[in-house]
């Protein structure tokens, strides 16, 4: 199955199963004559790493890898710096090809790397974690985390491709494979009341028979608002609900609490936030608990208000003296609400309780 995505260049995001198999065929279609440099983390190396190196090989397409320490303490700024001497190191040219092979952090750091290398080459996302199928392989947001927080540096880049195998979510661990549901039921919340309900009824594995169904109404969702605002001036802020409160909980606990973990209990947060303050035009997070609860996911934090909102105040979405916070008002409709930076305090308080 393939879905175009329509943004500054137009690409594909292709799904499927088994597709890591023919991976050095696609990339001789796509590049032609090229060097590949595969960017990955450990867990993901010995999984498919290695199979893929192997297999450019016997297809004698010249390749080269760079493996870095799983998980998000890896996003920063040395990291991609050892990346880049990397590429530099094994004479990766402007006709060559990175391939982003793992989940949100290397896909995100890989991406990073793709756009400034040599002011940007192409790369291949090839996501094997369910939220970054889902999510961060599609529509270019790159970005690496600061000391000050969560994805502070980062650029615009789309990928050449992104090949979806969704077997590759067989071998995620329970907890990580939540961190996509939680995304999951983002698009839900902000556009989608039969997907969301989807999360109500049973919770979702690798082997349920609708994931591929699942992973591309989610994508379709992501291909909507990437065609409509890019560059995340407007519209395309709404696929930060939960994220204000979320990225926040994350540099709290320094990245053990994981990206999708934080960004349900932000979720959870802004309904129950949204509710008191009658924002939500109908009983909201109640409902929304109970998707996250059946999916093992948490809805809220044990940070206090005063740690969350010192940090919540660097987000991106901060203007001026405003931010932009993405209210919930009934499950498959929210709303951008610019409010001023210190009221984010009252939302976290409200939500909390
Ligand atoms: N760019 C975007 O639009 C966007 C969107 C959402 C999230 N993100 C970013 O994505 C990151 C989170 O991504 P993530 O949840 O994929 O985390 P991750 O990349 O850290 O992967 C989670 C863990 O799963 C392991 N793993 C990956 N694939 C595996 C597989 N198939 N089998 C077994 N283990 C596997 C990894 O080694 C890692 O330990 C965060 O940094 C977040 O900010 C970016
Ligand atoms: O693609 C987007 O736009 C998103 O906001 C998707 C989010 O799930 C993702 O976590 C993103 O990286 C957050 O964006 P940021 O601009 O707040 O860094
Ligand atoms: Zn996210």
């Amino acid at each position: 199955m393939k879905i175009p995505i329509d943004a500054s260049t137009k690409y594909n995001v292709v799904i499927g199963r088994n597709l890591l198999n023919n991976i050095s065929n696609r990339i001789k279609e796509l590049k032609g004559d090229c060097t590949v440099a595969i960017i990955t983390d450990d867990i993901v190396n010995s999984l498919y790493g290695e199979e893929i190196s192997k297999g450019l090989s016997n297809n004698k397409i010249r390749n080269h890898k760079f493996v870095f320490n799983n998980g998000e303490k890896s996003k920063n700024i040395n990291t991609l710096s050892e990346i880049l001497e990397f590429l530099a190191s094994n004479t990766i040219n402007r006709q060559d090809l990175i391939v982003a092979l793992g989940g949100g952090v290397v896909g995100d750091i890989a991406g990073f790397a793709a756009a400034i290398y040599l002011r940007g080459i192409d790369y291949l996302q090839i996501p094997t974690t369910f939220l970054a199928a889902i999510d961060s392989s599609v529509g270019g947001k790159t970005a690496i985390d600061l000391e000050a927080g969560k994805n502070l540096a980062g650029a615009f880049k789309q990928p050449i491709e992104v090949i979806c195998d969704v077997e590759t979510f067989k071998t995620l661990d329970e907890k990580i494979f939540a961190d996509g549901i939680a995304e999951a039921i983002k698009y839900g919340v902000l556009f989608d009341e039969e997907l969301f309900n989807r999360f109500l009824k049973d919770k979702l594995t690798a082997n349920s028979e609708d994931i591929m169904d699942i992973v591309k109404k989610c994508v379709e969702h992501k291909r909507d608002i990437v065609a409509n605002d890019e560059f995340d001036r407007g519209k395309r802020q709404l696929l930060n609900l939960g994220h204000t409160v979320g990225h926040a909980i994350e540099r709290c606990s320094d990245y053990e609490i994981t990206h999708g973990h934080a960004v349900a209990a932000g979720m959870g947060i802004i309904a129950r936030a949204s509710e008191k303050k009658n924002l939500a035009k109908e009983r909201i997070s109640e409902k929304i608990e109970k998707a996250l609860i059946k999916n093992n996911l948490p809805i809220n934090s044990e940070y206090s208000t005063e740690e969350l909102y010192e940090k919540a105040i660097k987000d991106k979405k901060v203007l001026g003296s405003n931010i932009n916070l993405i209210i919930p008002e009934r499950i498959g409709k929210c709303k951008l609400y610019n409010i001023k930076t210190e009221e984010i305090k009252e939302f976290i308080e409200l939500g909390k309780e």
